[in-house]
């Protein structure tokens, strides 16, 4: 990154190219896409350039996924950008750790996609409709733990692969259904292959699901405040905040069992004034594995401190701190090489 490329404007005469990262997976260029777009319709020039990381890698080297970790996925797109070789980050925020990357700013967090996991089960079925005994593939904790706690009998079992891998496996027979999240269908276009979308009173998304993340270095002040003042919606990342906190407050790597959904919703005030409220549900394991859920509401500027205070209220009830091992990103989201 040269300092004349950062003088350079956004937008007209003389702009500069704004390159954005993107990892090799289908649904990460088609997440990437809607970010580009963007910036190309507010008058940037953009190139989206591929990085291939870590947990690609060694996904094509065949290491077992266990052995690379929370954050693989983010780290090679993120070091990308501190090193000068792309200017834009595009994540799934929901991958994303919750500790902050110094010398990086979350610049923008865009719309929303419908955050519910969703079911692509055989024969149109729902899940309530599945037998006893019928094979279900995730291998997401969050996801096992809320299916298991319905009591249908159903077999839950792990399985590995991008979106288009999962849902053949039913197309294939070789499972009764898969579950995911309908935020990656409806941007591959594939959301009419849900049979059923998950009810958040039985299963909660994971925090930040159907979220983006937009990250750019923190010294590209004016980049920063193009992506903030292009792409960001405050209520989405109010309400990710929230449940973002949930995580943070239980002390549970992304992909540990812990769902948290949040809403900004419109409220009456004592004096009959439209004030915009947080309403945030949110669910855990304890060490047994059982479920403890809550929820709270409050001011959308308390986002934070309302996150981590069900957080304490959950581990109160017998939430399970760090939750247990595993990890809902490298199980959940396995693009083959170049997919
Ligand atoms: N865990 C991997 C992952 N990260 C983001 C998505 C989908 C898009 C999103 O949730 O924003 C997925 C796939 C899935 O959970 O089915």
């Amino acid at each position: 990154m040269t300092a004349t490329a950062d003088v350079a404007p956004l937008t007209g005469e003389g702009a500069r190219t704004i390159r954005i990262g993107t990892r090799a997976s289908l649904l990460a260029r088609t997440q990437t896409d809607i970010v580009a777009s963007a910036l190309t319709a507010a008058g940037a020039t953009v190139e989206v350039v591929t990085i291939s990381t870590d947990g690609d890698r060694s996904q094509a080297a065949g290491t077992p996924i266990a052995q690379t970790g929370v954050g693989v996925f983010v780290t090679a797109l993120r070091d990308a950008v501190l090193a000068g070789e792309i200017d834009v980050a595009v994540h799934s925020f929901k991958d994303l750790p919750t500790a902050p990357v110094p010398g990086l700013s979350l610049a923008a967090v865009p719309a929303r996609e419908d955050p519910r996991d969703a079911l692509v089960a055989r024969d149109g079925m729902v899940l309530g409709e599945l037998p006893p005994g019928a094979v279900v593939g995730t291998g997401s904790p969050r996801r096992i733990a809320q299916i298991a706690a319905l009591g249908l009998g159903l077999e839950l079992v792990p399985i590995r692969g991008n979106v288009d891998t999962r849902i053949g496996k039913v197309a294939r027979g070789e499972l009764d259904a898969v579950v995911l999240a309908r935020a990656g269908l409806a941007r591959l276009g594939r959301v009419g292959e849900a049979t059923e979308v998950l009810d958040p009173l039985q299963v909660l998304p994971a925090p930040a699901q159907g979220a983006l993340a937009c990250e750019c270095r923190t010294e590209d002040a004016p980049l920063e405040h193009f992506l903030r003042s292009t792409l960001h919606d405050e209520s989405v990342a109010v309400a990710v905040s929230a449940e973002r906190a949930v995580l943070g407050g239980l002390g549970s790597p992304c992909g540990a069992p812990v769902g948290a959904l949040a809403e900004v919703v419109e409220d009456l005030d004592d004096d009959g004034h439209v004030v915009e409220r947080l309403s945030l549900r949110a669910v855990a394991a304890t060490a047994e594995g059982a479920l403890v859920r809550g929820s709270a509401t409050g001011e959308t500027e308390d986002a934070e401190r309302i996150g981590r205070e069900l957080a304490e209220e959950l581990l109160a009830d017998g939430a399970e701190p760090k939750g247990l091992a595993g990890s809902e990103t490298p199980q959940q989201d396995q693009p083959p090489p170049a997919s």
